[in-house]
Protein backbone atom coordinates (compact mmCIF):
# COMPACT_ATOMS: atom_id res chain seq x y z
CA UNK A 1 0.00 0.00 0.00
CA UNK A 2 3.19 2.71 0.59
CA UNK A 3 4.83 1.93 -2.34
CA UNK A 4 4.37 5.50 -3.66
CA UNK A 5 5.55 7.54 -0.76
CA UNK A 6 8.19 4.76 0.00
CA UNK A 7 9.65 5.35 -3.75
CA UNK A 8 9.83 9.60 -2.83
CA UNK A 9 10.92 9.11 0.79
CA UNK A 10 13.45 7.21 -0.33
CA UNK A 11 14.75 9.20 -3.04
CA UNK A 12 14.94 12.27 -0.79
CA UNK A 13 16.34 11.13 1.65
CA UNK A 14 19.18 9.55 -0.60
CA UNK A 15 20.03 12.60 -1.46
CA UNK A 16 20.44 13.89 2.20
CA UNK A 17 21.97 10.82 3.82
CA UNK A 18 25.06 11.25 1.21
CA UNK A 19 25.76 14.63 2.40
CA UNK A 20 28.74 14.73 5.48
CA UNK A 21 27.11 17.73 6.86
CA UNK A 22 23.74 19.22 6.93
CA UNK A 23 22.85 22.47 7.23
CA UNK A 24 19.44 24.06 8.20
CA UNK A 25 18.44 24.80 4.67
CA UNK A 26 18.94 21.14 3.77
CA UNK A 27 16.94 20.09 6.27
CA UNK A 28 14.46 22.38 5.12
CA UNK A 29 14.52 21.54 1.63
CA UNK A 30 14.34 17.99 2.29
CA UNK A 31 11.55 18.15 4.55
CA UNK A 32 9.14 20.43 2.11
CA UNK A 33 9.89 17.68 -0.47
CA UNK A 34 8.38 15.13 2.65
CA UNK A 35 5.29 17.36 2.88
CA UNK A 36 5.06 17.17 -0.92
CA UNK A 37 4.88 13.51 0.01
CA UNK A 38 2.57 12.98 2.32
CA UNK A 39 0.07 15.06 0.65
CA UNK A 40 0.23 13.02 -2.38
CA UNK A 41 0.31 9.89 -0.42
CA UNK A 42 -3.27 11.59 0.50
CA UNK A 43 -2.15 12.51 4.81
CA UNK A 44 -4.72 14.85 6.06
CA UNK A 45 -3.44 18.30 5.43
CA UNK A 46 -3.53 19.15 9.57
CA UNK A 47 -1.74 15.99 10.09
CA UNK A 48 0.79 17.07 7.43
CA UNK A 49 1.70 20.34 9.07
CA UNK A 50 1.80 18.72 12.15
CA UNK A 51 3.93 16.10 10.89
CA UNK A 52 6.48 18.56 9.53
CA UNK A 53 6.53 21.15 12.61
CA UNK A 54 7.21 18.45 14.80
CA UNK A 55 10.15 17.20 12.83
CA UNK A 56 11.73 20.27 11.81
CA UNK A 57 11.50 20.91 15.59
CA UNK A 58 13.47 17.90 16.99
CA UNK A 59 15.64 18.02 13.97
CA UNK A 60 17.35 21.61 14.53
CA UNK A 61 19.75 21.60 17.45
CA UNK A 62 19.85 17.88 17.40
CA UNK A 63 23.40 16.00 18.55
CA UNK A 64 23.95 14.00 15.78
CA UNK A 65 26.18 10.38 16.85
CA UNK A 66 29.30 9.85 16.11
CA UNK A 67 29.53 7.07 13.82
CA UNK A 68 26.25 8.46 11.76
CA UNK A 69 25.97 11.00 9.05
CA UNK A 70 23.69 14.14 10.24
CA UNK A 71 21.18 12.87 7.11
CA UNK A 72 21.00 9.21 8.81
CA UNK A 73 19.58 11.13 11.82
CA UNK A 74 17.32 13.17 10.01
CA UNK A 75 15.79 10.34 8.51
CA UNK A 76 15.58 8.87 12.45
CA UNK A 77 13.74 11.64 13.03
CA UNK A 78 11.51 11.25 10.17
CA UNK A 79 11.14 7.51 11.42
CA UNK A 80 10.54 8.38 15.43
CA UNK A 81 7.67 11.04 14.47
CA UNK A 82 5.53 8.86 12.46
CA UNK A 83 5.61 6.27 14.64
CA UNK A 84 4.85 8.62 17.49
CA UNK A 85 1.66 9.76 14.58
CA UNK A 86 1.02 5.88 14.32
CA UNK A 87 0.59 5.74 17.75
CA UNK A 88 3.31 4.11 19.01
CA UNK A 89 3.14 0.70 20.75
CA UNK A 90 1.05 -1.62 18.90
CA UNK A 91 -2.00 -2.13 20.55
CA UNK A 92 -3.70 -5.89 20.81
CA UNK A 93 -7.51 -6.20 21.30
CA UNK A 94 -8.64 -5.69 24.84
CA UNK A 95 -10.18 -9.08 26.51
CA UNK A 96 -9.60 -7.85 30.20
CA UNK A 97 -13.12 -8.32 31.20
CA UNK A 98 -15.78 -11.08 33.18
CA UNK A 99 -16.15 -13.70 30.27
CA UNK A 100 -18.26 -14.23 27.80
CA UNK A 101 -16.46 -10.82 26.72
CA UNK A 102 -18.46 -8.51 23.99
CA UNK A 103 -17.12 -7.68 21.05
CA UNK A 104 -19.16 -5.10 18.38
CA UNK A 105 -17.82 -5.08 14.86
CA UNK A 106 -19.18 -2.00 13.03
CA UNK A 107 -18.89 0.09 9.98
CA UNK A 108 -19.82 0.58 6.15
CA UNK A 109 -21.34 -2.21 3.97
CA UNK A 110 -18.30 -3.99 1.84
CA UNK A 111 -15.89 -2.64 4.37
CA UNK A 112 -14.97 -6.25 5.33
CA UNK A 113 -16.80 -6.63 8.46
CA UNK A 114 -17.84 -9.86 8.17
CA UNK A 115 -14.40 -11.48 6.86
CA UNK A 116 -12.87 -9.40 9.73
CA UNK A 117 -14.79 -11.09 12.47
CA UNK A 118 -13.87 -14.38 11.54
CA UNK A 119 -10.16 -13.98 11.04
CA UNK A 120 -10.05 -11.72 14.37
CA UNK A 121 -11.71 -15.03 15.92
CA UNK A 122 -9.48 -17.38 14.40
CA UNK A 123 -6.97 -15.01 15.50
CA UNK A 124 -7.66 -15.52 19.63
CA UNK A 125 -8.86 -18.85 18.97
CA UNK A 126 -5.20 -20.22 17.51
CA UNK A 127 -3.18 -17.36 19.72
CA UNK A 128 -4.93 -17.03 22.68
CA UNK A 129 -6.53 -19.98 23.30
CA UNK A 130 -9.93 -18.46 23.62
CA UNK A 131 -13.77 -19.95 23.11
CA UNK A 132 -15.41 -17.75 20.66
CA UNK A 133 -19.12 -17.21 19.48
CA UNK A 134 -19.81 -15.41 16.30
CA UNK A 135 -23.43 -13.71 15.75
CA UNK A 136 -24.60 -11.81 12.75
CA UNK A 137 -26.83 -9.00 13.40
CA UNK A 138 -27.60 -8.36 9.91
CA UNK A 139 -31.28 -8.68 9.40
CA UNK A 140 -31.39 -6.42 6.09
CA UNK A 141 -28.91 -8.13 3.47
CA UNK A 142 -29.93 -11.54 2.69
CA UNK A 143 -27.91 -14.05 3.51
CA UNK A 144 -26.07 -12.07 5.65
CA UNK A 145 -26.28 -14.15 8.40
CA UNK A 146 -26.05 -17.46 6.32
CA UNK A 147 -22.04 -15.86 5.61
CA UNK A 148 -20.75 -15.44 8.77
CA UNK A 149 -22.21 -19.24 9.63
CA UNK A 150 -19.85 -20.20 6.42
CA UNK A 151 -16.96 -18.41 7.68
CA UNK A 152 -17.58 -20.15 11.29
CA UNK A 153 -17.71 -23.44 9.37
CA UNK A 154 -14.26 -22.60 7.83
CA UNK A 155 -12.56 -21.39 10.79
CA UNK A 156 -14.06 -23.80 12.81
CA UNK A 157 -15.70 -21.27 15.18
CA UNK A 158 -19.23 -21.52 16.63
CA UNK A 159 -21.85 -19.15 15.62
CA UNK A 160 -25.27 -18.25 16.93
CA UNK A 161 -27.99 -20.54 15.44
CA UNK A 162 -30.04 -18.24 13.43
CA UNK A 163 -33.74 -17.74 14.05
CA UNK A 164 -36.19 -16.31 10.95
CA UNK A 165 -37.50 -12.63 12.13
CA UNK A 166 -35.44 -12.10 14.92
CA UNK A 167 -34.17 -8.10 15.64
CA UNK A 168 -30.55 -7.25 15.66
CA UNK A 169 -30.60 -6.07 19.40
CA UNK A 170 -32.53 -9.80 20.19
CA UNK A 171 -30.35 -11.71 18.50
CA UNK A 172 -27.24 -9.71 20.31
CA UNK A 173 -29.06 -10.53 23.76
CA UNK A 174 -29.70 -14.20 22.53
CA UNK A 175 -25.62 -14.94 21.89
CA UNK A 176 -24.62 -13.24 25.32
CA UNK A 177 -26.84 -15.47 26.92
CA UNK A 178 -25.65 -18.50 24.97
CA UNK A 179 -21.87 -17.36 25.45
CA UNK A 180 -22.64 -17.47 29.53
CA UNK A 181 -24.99 -20.65 29.31
CA UNK A 182 -22.41 -22.58 27.07
CA UNK A 183 -19.01 -20.98 28.94
CA UNK A 184 -17.85 -19.11 25.75
CA UNK A 185 -14.69 -16.87 26.26
CA UNK A 186 -15.80 -13.63 23.81
CA UNK A 187 -19.03 -13.05 21.83
CA UNK A 188 -18.12 -11.09 18.50
CA UNK A 189 -21.29 -9.32 17.31
CA UNK A 190 -21.03 -8.50 13.16
CA UNK A 191 -23.85 -5.70 12.51
CA UNK A 192 -25.45 -4.68 9.80
CA UNK A 193 -23.45 -2.22 7.36
CA UNK A 194 -25.18 0.36 5.01
CA UNK A 195 -23.58 1.83 2.03
CA UNK A 196 -22.61 5.33 3.71
CA UNK A 197 -23.66 6.57 7.08
CA UNK A 198 -26.92 7.29 8.28
CA UNK A 199 -29.13 7.90 11.80
CA UNK A 200 -30.86 4.52 11.67
CA UNK A 201 -28.09 3.13 11.31
CA UNK A 202 -26.01 4.62 14.02
CA UNK A 203 -29.36 4.27 16.31
CA UNK A 204 -29.11 0.58 15.62
CA UNK A 205 -25.48 0.19 16.92
CA UNK A 206 -26.10 2.85 19.49
CA UNK A 207 -28.95 -0.13 20.87
CA UNK A 208 -26.88 -3.26 20.23
CA UNK A 209 -24.06 -1.28 22.21
CA UNK A 210 -26.51 -0.81 25.31
CA UNK A 211 -27.77 -3.95 24.98
CA UNK A 212 -24.38 -5.62 25.39
CA UNK A 213 -21.66 -3.40 26.76
CA UNK A 214 -19.19 -4.16 24.60
CA UNK A 215 -15.10 -4.20 25.66
CA UNK A 216 -14.10 -3.22 22.05
CA UNK A 217 -16.16 -1.74 19.36
CA UNK A 218 -13.78 -2.20 16.62
CA UNK A 219 -14.37 -0.27 13.49
CA UNK A 220 -13.32 -2.07 10.13
CA UNK A 221 -12.80 0.41 7.29
CA UNK A 222 -11.20 -0.28 3.98
CA UNK A 223 -8.47 1.84 3.11
CA UNK A 224 -8.52 2.09 -0.46
CA UNK A 225 -11.34 4.53 -0.22
CA UNK A 226 -8.59 7.19 1.39
CA UNK A 227 -9.70 10.01 3.22
CA UNK A 228 -13.25 8.70 3.16
CA UNK A 229 -11.78 6.20 5.82
CA UNK A 230 -11.26 8.81 8.54
CA UNK A 231 -14.57 11.25 7.77
CA UNK A 232 -16.14 7.79 8.25
CA UNK A 233 -14.11 6.99 11.46
CA UNK A 234 -14.71 10.59 12.86
CA UNK A 235 -18.56 9.31 11.88
CA UNK A 236 -18.77 6.54 14.20
CA UNK A 237 -16.68 7.87 16.95
CA UNK A 238 -18.37 10.69 17.17
CA UNK A 239 -21.99 8.70 17.23
CA UNK A 240 -21.33 5.16 18.78
CA UNK A 241 -18.02 5.32 20.37
CA UNK A 242 -15.09 3.15 18.87
CA UNK A 243 -11.51 1.65 20.51
CA UNK A 244 -10.09 0.56 17.88
CA UNK A 245 -9.87 0.42 13.83
CA UNK A 246 -9.45 -2.79 11.77
CA UNK A 247 -8.26 -1.35 8.41
CA UNK A 248 -9.03 -3.49 5.72
CA UNK A 249 -7.19 -4.13 2.19
CA UNK A 250 -3.92 -2.61 2.59
CA UNK A 251 -2.63 -5.18 0.22
CA UNK A 252 -5.07 -3.19 -2.54
CA UNK A 253 -3.04 -0.32 -4.19
CA UNK A 254 -4.33 2.43 -1.66
CA UNK A 255 -1.95 5.56 -0.75
CA UNK A 256 -1.48 4.71 2.92
CA UNK A 257 -2.73 8.41 3.88
CA UNK A 258 -5.95 7.07 5.64
CA UNK A 259 -3.91 4.79 7.73
CA UNK A 260 -1.23 7.53 8.39
CA UNK A 261 -3.74 10.14 9.57
CA UNK A 262 -6.24 7.99 11.40
CA UNK A 263 -5.32 7.65 14.59
CA UNK A 264 -4.12 11.66 14.88
CA UNK A 265 -7.87 12.74 13.65
CA UNK A 266 -10.03 10.36 15.94
CA UNK A 267 -7.64 9.49 18.42
CA UNK A 268 -7.72 6.13 18.13
CA UNK A 269 -5.48 3.36 17.22
CA UNK A 270 -5.75 0.96 14.72
CA UNK A 271 -4.95 -2.25 15.72
CA UNK A 272 -5.56 -4.73 12.96
CA UNK A 273 -4.46 -5.14 9.34
CA UNK A 274 -6.68 -6.76 6.53
CA UNK A 275 -4.13 -7.95 4.21
CA UNK A 276 -5.99 -9.83 1.71
CA UNK A 277 -8.94 -12.27 1.39
CA UNK A 278 -8.00 -15.47 3.04
CA UNK A 279 -9.43 -15.93 6.37
CA UNK A 280 -5.49 -15.98 7.91
CA UNK A 281 -4.56 -12.66 6.21
CA UNK A 282 -4.97 -10.22 9.38
CA UNK A 283 -2.17 -8.78 10.81
CA UNK A 284 -1.00 -6.56 13.87
CA UNK A 285 -0.70 -3.37 13.41
CA UNK A 286 2.65 -2.32 14.42
CA UNK A 287 3.94 1.40 13.99
CA UNK A 288 7.50 1.02 14.05
CA UNK A 289 7.32 -1.65 11.13
CA UNK A 290 5.10 0.22 9.10
CA UNK A 291 6.92 3.57 9.52
CA UNK A 292 10.05 1.38 8.85
CA UNK A 293 8.24 0.05 5.90
CA UNK A 294 6.71 3.96 4.83
CA UNK A 295 10.58 4.84 4.75
CA UNK A 296 12.26 2.04 3.44
CA UNK A 297 15.66 2.94 4.34
CA UNK A 298 16.90 -0.14 4.54
CA UNK A 299 17.31 0.04 8.02
CA UNK A 300 19.11 3.28 8.85
CA UNK A 301 16.63 3.79 11.37
CA UNK A 302 17.99 0.52 13.42
CA UNK A 303 21.60 1.11 12.18
CA UNK A 304 21.34 4.63 14.30
CA UNK A 305 19.73 2.76 17.06
CA UNK A 306 22.60 0.07 17.35
CA UNK A 307 25.18 3.15 17.11
CA UNK A 308 23.86 4.52 20.01
CA UNK A 309 23.01 1.74 22.25
CA UNK A 310 26.68 0.18 21.23
CA UNK A 311 29.48 2.64 20.63
CA UNK A 312 30.74 3.74 23.99
CA UNK A 313 32.21 6.91 23.45
CA UNK A 314 34.37 7.32 26.78
CA UNK A 315 36.02 4.00 24.87
CA UNK A 316 36.33 5.35 21.63
CA UNK A 317 37.83 8.22 23.02
CA UNK A 318 40.53 5.89 24.65
CA UNK A 319 41.09 3.57 21.79
CA UNK A 320 42.06 7.22 19.95
CA UNK A 321 44.29 8.16 22.59
CA UNK A 322 46.66 4.57 22.19
CA UNK A 323 46.36 4.68 18.29
CA UNK A 324 48.08 8.36 18.69
CA UNK A 325 50.29 7.16 21.40
CA UNK A 326 51.19 3.87 19.33
CA UNK A 327 50.19 1.72 22.56
CA UNK A 328 47.54 -0.40 20.47
CA UNK A 329 47.59 -3.87 21.54
CA UNK A 330 45.87 -7.44 20.87
CA UNK A 331 43.71 -6.77 23.74
CA UNK A 332 42.55 -3.69 22.09
CA UNK A 333 42.12 -5.49 18.92
CA UNK A 334 40.11 -8.35 20.85
CA UNK A 335 37.76 -5.30 21.79
CA UNK A 336 37.23 -3.52 18.77
CA UNK A 337 36.01 -7.42 17.46
CA UNK A 338 33.60 -7.79 20.07
CA UNK A 339 31.94 -4.36 19.26
CA UNK A 340 31.72 -4.97 15.22
CA UNK A 341 30.04 -8.64 16.36
CA UNK A 342 27.84 -6.50 19.07
CA UNK A 343 26.49 -4.82 16.03
CA UNK A 344 25.59 -8.00 14.35
CA UNK A 345 28.94 -8.32 12.77
CA UNK A 346 30.17 -6.68 9.33
CA UNK A 347 27.08 -8.24 7.46
CA UNK A 348 24.72 -6.80 10.24
CA UNK A 349 25.88 -4.09 10.11
CA UNK A 350 26.14 -3.33 6.57
CA UNK A 351 23.02 -4.89 5.81
CA UNK A 352 21.08 -2.32 7.26
CA UNK A 353 22.75 0.30 4.99
CA UNK A 354 20.58 0.60 2.24
CA UNK A 355 21.88 -0.73 -1.19
CA UNK A 356 24.64 -2.70 0.41
CA UNK A 357 22.83 -6.41 -0.38
CA UNK A 358 26.07 -6.25 -3.36
CA UNK A 359 28.59 -5.77 -1.13
CA UNK A 360 27.35 -7.88 1.59
CA UNK A 361 27.95 -10.46 -0.57
CA UNK A 362 31.03 -9.98 -1.83
CA UNK A 363 32.24 -9.38 1.86
CA UNK A 364 30.73 -13.12 2.30
CA UNK A 365 33.01 -14.55 -0.12
CA UNK A 366 35.95 -12.59 1.23
CA UNK A 367 34.83 -14.51 4.41
CA UNK A 368 34.48 -11.61 6.96
CA UNK A 369 31.48 -13.10 8.96
CA UNK A 370 30.46 -13.19 12.48
CA UNK A 371 32.42 -16.91 12.71
CA UNK A 372 35.59 -15.23 11.89
CA UNK A 373 35.38 -12.52 14.50
CA UNK A 374 34.55 -14.96 16.88
CA UNK A 375 37.15 -17.61 15.81
CA UNK A 376 39.85 -14.17 16.06
CA UNK A 377 38.51 -13.36 19.58
CA UNK A 378 39.37 -17.11 20.59
CA UNK A 379 42.68 -17.24 18.97
CA UNK A 380 43.59 -13.67 21.16
CA UNK A 381 41.88 -15.44 24.40
CA UNK A 382 44.61 -17.97 24.06
CA UNK A 383 47.46 -16.44 23.95
CA UNK A 384 49.43 -15.26 27.54
CA UNK A 385 48.95 -11.49 28.88
CA UNK A 386 52.63 -10.88 27.76
CA UNK A 387 52.09 -12.24 24.46
CA UNK A 388 48.96 -9.67 23.91
CA UNK A 389 50.87 -7.01 24.55
CA UNK A 390 54.05 -8.21 22.20
CA UNK A 391 53.16 -10.59 19.84
CA UNK A 392 56.72 -10.80 18.55
CA UNK A 393 57.79 -13.03 21.00
CA UNK A 394 55.14 -15.64 19.95
CA UNK A 395 57.43 -18.53 18.41
CA UNK A 396 55.99 -21.42 15.81
CA UNK A 397 55.88 -23.90 18.45
CA UNK A 398 53.23 -21.30 21.06
CA UNK A 399 51.54 -20.68 17.77
CA UNK A 400 50.96 -24.30 17.22
CA UNK A 401 49.30 -24.27 20.93
CA UNK A 402 47.42 -21.10 20.54
CA UNK A 403 45.59 -22.87 17.34
CA UNK A 404 44.72 -25.89 19.17
CA UNK A 405 43.52 -24.17 22.29
CA UNK A 406 41.69 -22.05 20.30
CA UNK A 407 40.27 -24.73 17.75
CA UNK A 408 41.47 -23.09 14.64
CA UNK A 409 44.45 -23.93 12.33
CA UNK A 410 47.82 -22.31 12.55
CA UNK A 411 47.48 -20.42 9.57
CA UNK A 412 44.33 -18.82 11.24
CA UNK A 413 47.04 -17.12 14.08
CA UNK A 414 49.18 -16.31 11.43
CA UNK A 415 46.93 -14.55 9.69
CA UNK A 416 45.11 -12.77 12.68
CA UNK A 417 49.05 -11.46 13.58
CA UNK A 418 49.44 -10.03 10.65
CA UNK A 419 46.12 -8.25 10.43
CA UNK A 420 47.50 -7.06 14.10
CA UNK A 421 51.11 -5.52 12.15
CA UNK A 422 48.54 -4.03 9.37
CA UNK A 423 46.59 -2.27 12.07
CA UNK A 424 50.05 -1.21 13.62
CA UNK A 425 51.64 0.41 10.64
CA UNK A 426 48.03 1.68 9.99
CA UNK A 427 48.46 3.58 13.75
CA UNK A 428 52.24 4.74 12.95
CA UNK A 429 51.11 6.51 9.94
CA UNK A 430 47.88 8.25 12.29
CA UNK A 431 50.34 9.19 14.48
CA UNK A 432 52.50 11.00 11.76
CA UNK A 433 49.52 12.58 9.68
CA UNK A 434 47.22 13.40 12.96
CA UNK A 435 44.27 12.02 13.69
CA UNK A 436 42.24 14.03 11.93
CA UNK A 437 44.11 14.25 8.61
CA UNK A 438 44.29 10.36 8.45
CA UNK A 439 40.65 10.21 8.77
CA UNK A 440 40.02 12.50 5.80
CA UNK A 441 42.27 10.92 3.51
CA UNK A 442 41.05 7.28 4.81
CA UNK A 443 37.53 8.06 4.31
CA UNK A 444 38.17 9.76 0.71
CA UNK A 445 40.17 6.21 -0.04
CA UNK A 446 37.20 4.31 1.63
CA UNK A 447 34.22 6.42 -0.23
CA UNK A 448 33.39 6.45 -4.19
CA UNK A 449 34.09 9.28 -5.20
CA UNK A 450 32.43 12.05 -5.60
CA UNK A 451 29.68 11.39 -3.14
CA UNK A 452 29.45 14.33 -1.52
CA UNK A 453 31.76 14.14 1.48
CA UNK A 454 33.10 17.24 2.39
N1 LIG B 1 -8.10 -8.04 -0.69
C1 LIG B 1 -8.79 -8.02 0.45
N2 LIG B 1 -10.08 -8.32 0.44
C2 LIG B 1 -10.78 -8.30 1.60
C3 LIG B 1 -10.16 -7.95 2.83
N3 LIG B 1 -11.10 -8.02 3.80
C4 LIG B 1 -12.26 -8.37 3.19
N4 LIG B 1 -12.08 -8.55 1.87
C5 LIG B 1 -13.07 -8.92 0.86
O1 LIG B 1 -14.04 -7.90 0.75
C6 LIG B 1 -15.30 -8.42 0.40
C7 LIG B 1 -16.39 -7.88 1.34
O2 LIG B 1 -16.14 -8.38 2.63
P1 LIG B 1 -17.30 -8.65 3.69
O3 LIG B 1 -16.65 -9.17 4.90
O4 LIG B 1 -18.41 -9.43 3.08
O5 LIG B 1 -17.81 -7.18 3.92
P2 LIG B 1 -18.88 -6.63 5.00
O6 LIG B 1 -18.36 -5.35 5.50
O7 LIG B 1 -19.21 -7.67 5.98
O8 LIG B 1 -20.10 -6.35 4.07
P3 LIG B 1 -21.64 -6.33 4.53
O9 LIG B 1 -21.90 -7.64 5.19
O10 LIG B 1 -22.33 -6.21 3.24
O11 LIG B 1 -21.82 -5.16 5.42
C8 LIG B 1 -15.16 -9.91 0.45
O12 LIG B 1 -15.02 -10.40 -0.86
C9 LIG B 1 -13.86 -10.14 1.22
O13 LIG B 1 -13.22 -11.32 0.83
C10 LIG B 1 -8.76 -7.63 2.81
O14 LIG B 1 -8.12 -7.30 3.81
N5 LIG B 1 -8.13 -7.67 1.59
Amino acid sequence: MFEGLTGRLGDIFDRLTRRGALSEEDVGAALREVRIALLEADVALPVVKQFIAGVKEKAVGQEVLRSITPGQMVVKIVHDHLVEMLGSASEGINLEAAAPVPILMVGLQGSGKTTSTAKIALRLKTRERKKILMASLDTRRPAAQEQLKILGEQVQVATLPIIPGQQPVEIAKRAMQMGRQEGFDVVMLDTAGRLAIDDELMAEVAAVRDATKPVETLLVVDAMTGQDAVTVATNFQDRVGITGIVMTRIDGDARGGAALSMRQITGKPIKLLGVGEKVDALEAFHPDRIAGRILGMGDVVSLVEKAAENIDKAEAEKLAKKMEKGTFDLDDMANQLKQIRKMGGMGGMLGMLPGIGKIKNQLKDANIDEGILKKQEAIISSMTKAERRNPDIIKASRKRRIALGSGVQVQDVNRLLKQFQDMQTMMKKVKKMGQKGFMRQGLAGLLPKGKGFP
